[in-house]
């Protein structure tokens, strides 16, 4: 019966270039087992993929056309035998039979009437010896051949007790292995893909809710608040605060209008689209990087591969000695127990095992990473360098104080004046800023484009005369403005532990904002553990000012500080640490830490933080921008069409944003520097090519 074939009859019913559904019916004593003959067409030489609906006995094809044809395909299924389908069943089970099946035998053997323990060992020992027969054909002497060796000797023997031992031991292995392997892909799908089945689309006015595979490019999906973007494409219409960390790593949501690009596999927190789709299914930017943290699982580390090597360097050796002692003794049995206590196979299990399994873990505790090489640098890094704010410290700071040098402005008049420049920023100081003018009569200051300058600040023209809102070495050194007037305030407030914000305004010091951050709950006993882990160096690096890196260092007992620094000298710090040996694991917020991160041995994103974004305005859904709507004060605010200010277009408006063209001349190297690195603000995160292409395009198929 095993050469029967499985599927009674196989017709194409339906062809697309590239895709085939057929119509099957199924052997009578065929297992209806949708996944086994999805499996098994899968093996079919050019198929890409396979999707079987046993009660419909249909059979949806993707394949490559440049290597077969509908009608090979058929053929060839209408060929398959049901020994292909159980192999290829047994191939999906996880080998808990197996396990159970050994150490019944394991257990048994021995009670059983002396004639049977023979063949019921050899029973339980055929799957391997069969499995060692191929290997060996495949891949010559490897450690497989060494287990069936020893196994073999010692049923030659009759020590039923030691071959059963052996053989449940390797089944044991096996289990582990694809259940971990199995448990961890599951969690990826859980990770990756949390799309629902169903999706909405908007077809002739209406929306209809289709199955998520039937999704096409130029389709209009509608999608709600809570729920997973299923394609990557443009908005037409609708406003929402999208959360992209699954997609960018940024953790700050971002507002999505009319013809912004969004991708699949980000989440809408608050709104609704109607989007554009421009790619769908396995083409979309989800399924892309899913298959990338797929292939990193799968990818063998270096420590696996040195395993395996070291594995079959050892089996020569092993059949050496194993040879010597039996000629030298005489004895067959010392020949079994040299083969037995071979540890090769050890090796070669325990390192996959023992990647996986933390793999899965780390997954379950909110961590992706990258691929077993990642855990491998992560364990050989033995300095930890951190940045500050958002990493060390909660990166949600409350304004404490607010201190004018100018008495027709109140302490209520700085914060809003400062919050109006920055409210299209997510820099945590940008942030706070916005939220301490909500709880005042948070009037909004007209002004002009925002520049935005990264690691100093941003500056604006507000009545004719230049604004800046950033560190003090962005407002006194590059700004040129004075500040020794109020030396005796500033140092107060250093004093008290405070990180501050100057503003600036027509070349003078307008005022100061205090800002309070605190230390992150967990830092100190993180601190503690990487010392007991054995790290040898843990530095601070931070852009904020000395006494507040000082405070921090010595609060959480860090070895070395550094302040005051741009992003590119953090990176020239690792630079020049790594050329000293050091091995570095750097860990940051993802805020400004690109070069840095792209500098060290290995790098860790922190994404505890959400915020919302500081203000959604509404604009009107479909139709022309028109000026943005005001929230409270009054006059008109002149930077234009709100989503020339959005931060997937920032990149674009602040290439040339003609610094110094307004104020003082800010001509140093800090310039280049944040026109350079300037799509590293983690709101330009989306390459400009994929935030661009699609709106593009978008135009072109409405202008068609
Ligand atoms: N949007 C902004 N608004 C005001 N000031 C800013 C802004 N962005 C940066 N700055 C100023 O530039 C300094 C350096 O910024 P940067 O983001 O490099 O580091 P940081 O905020 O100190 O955090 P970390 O400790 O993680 O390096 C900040 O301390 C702040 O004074
Ligand atoms: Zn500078």
């Amino acid at each position: 019966m095993s050469n029967t074939p499985w599927l009674g009859s196989v017709a194409v019913v339906h062809r697309l270039p590239g895709r085939i559904r057929l119509r099957y019916r199924r052997h009578p004593d065929a297992p209806a087992h949708g996944a086994a003959l999805e499996a098994a067409a899968c093996l079919l030489d050019g198929v890409e993929t396979a999707r079987a609906n046993d009660r419909a006995r249909s059979l949806v094809l993707h394949f490559d056309p440049a290597l077969t044809d509908g009608d090979r395909l058929a053929a060839a299924l209408a060929g398959l035998t049901l020994d292909d389908i159980a192999a290829k069943t047994a191939r999906t089970d996880d080998g808990r039979a197996a396990v159970a099946a050994a150490l019944a035998v394991l257990l048994g053997t021995n009670a059983l009437p002396m004639g049977l323990r023979l063949p019921v060992s050899l029973h339980a020992a055929l799957p391997l010896l069969h499995h060692t027969a191929a290997d060996y054909g495949k891949n010559g002497i490897t450690s497989h051949v060494l287990e069936a060796m020893a196994v073999s000797i010692s049923l030659a023997r009759s020590d039923f007790t030691a071959a059963n031992t052996t053989t449940f031991m390797l089944a044991l292995g096996e289990y582990m292995e694809n259940s971990i392997a199995r448990r961890s892909d599951d969690l990826l799908k859980h990770l990756l893909r949390p799309t629902s089945d169903q999706v909405w689309v908007l077809k002739d006015g209406v929306e209809v809710q289709i199955p998520a595979t039937e999704v096409a490019v130029g389709d209009t999906v509608i999608v709600g608040a809570g729920t997973v973007i299923p394609v990557d494409g443009t908005v037409l219409v609708g406003e929402a605060t999208v959360n992209e960390a699954a997609m960018t790593g940024e953790s700050v949501a971002v507002v999505k209008g009319r013809g912004d690009a969004v991708l699949s596999g980000t989440l809408m927190e608050e709104g609704r689209l109607g989007i554009y789709a421009e790619q769908v299914g396995s083409r979309t930017a989800a399924a892309r990087i899913a298959d990338y943290v797929e292939q990193s699982l799968t990818a063998k580390s270096e420590a696996q591969i040195e395993a395996a090597k070291l594995a079959d360097q050892l089996v020569p050796t092993v059949l050496k000695l194993a040879g010597a002692s039996a000629l030298v003794t005489g004895n067959w049995r010392n020949a079994a127990s040299v083969l037995q206590a071979d540890y090769s196979c050890a090796l070669k299990l325990a390192t996959p095992v023992a990647f996986k399994s933390a793999m899965f873990d780390a997954g379950r505790a909110g961590i992706l990473v990258k691929g077993a090489t990642a855990l491998e640098r992560l364990a050989s890094a033995d300095t930890f360098i951190f940045d500050k704010t958002g990493t060390l410290t909660t990166g949600m700071l409350d304004v404490t104080d607010s201190i004018t040098f100018d008495a027709s402005f109140s302490a209520d008049d700085l914060i809003c004046l400062a919050a109006s420049v920055e409210e299209h920023y997510f820099h945590p100081l940008a942030l706070a800023v916005v939220n301490a003018a909500k709880a005042t009569h948070n009037h909004h200051f007209d002004h002009a484009e925002v520049q935005f300058i990264v690691a100093h600040g941003v500056a604006s023209v507000i009545d004719g005369k230049r604004v800046v809102v950033g560190s003090r070495h962005f407002v006194q050194e590059d700004e040129g403005i004075d500040i020794s007037l109020h030396q005796p305030v500033i140092d107060r407030l250093y004093q008290q532990g405070k990180t501050l914000l100057f503003i600036g305004y027509g070349g003078k010091l307008l005022g100061i904002l205090a800002l309070k951050d605190s230390i992150r709950a967990t830092s100190a006993e993180t601190i503690a553990r990487l010392r007991r882990a054995g790290a040898k160096r843990i530095l601070l690096l931070t852009g904020d000012h000395r006494d507040r890196a000082a405070d921090l260092a010595a609060a959480l007992g860090l070895d070395v500080f550094h302040a005051e620094l741009m992003p590119e000298d953090k990176a020239d710090i690792i630079a020049r640490l790594s050329r000293d040996g050091a091995r570095i694991a750097f860990i940051g917020d993802g805020i400004n830490d690109a070069p840095a991160l792209a500098g060290a041995h290995v790098g860790i994103a922190m994404q505890g933080r959400r915020h919302r974004p500081p203000d959604r305005r509404h604009r009107p859904v479909g139709g022309q921008h028109r000026p943005r709507r005001r929230r409270q004060g009054t006059g008109q605010c002149r930077h234009g069409p709100h989503r020339r200010q959005l931060p997937s277009d920032r990149g674009a408006e602040h290439r040339h944003p003609g610094l110094g063209g307004a104020g003082p001349a800010v001509a140093h190297r800090h310039r280049a520097f944040a026109q350079r690195h300037h799509h590293r603000h983690p709101a330009q995160r989306l390459a400009p090519t994929d935030a661009d292409r699609p709106l593009e395009r978008f135009h072109a198929e409405r202008n068609r």
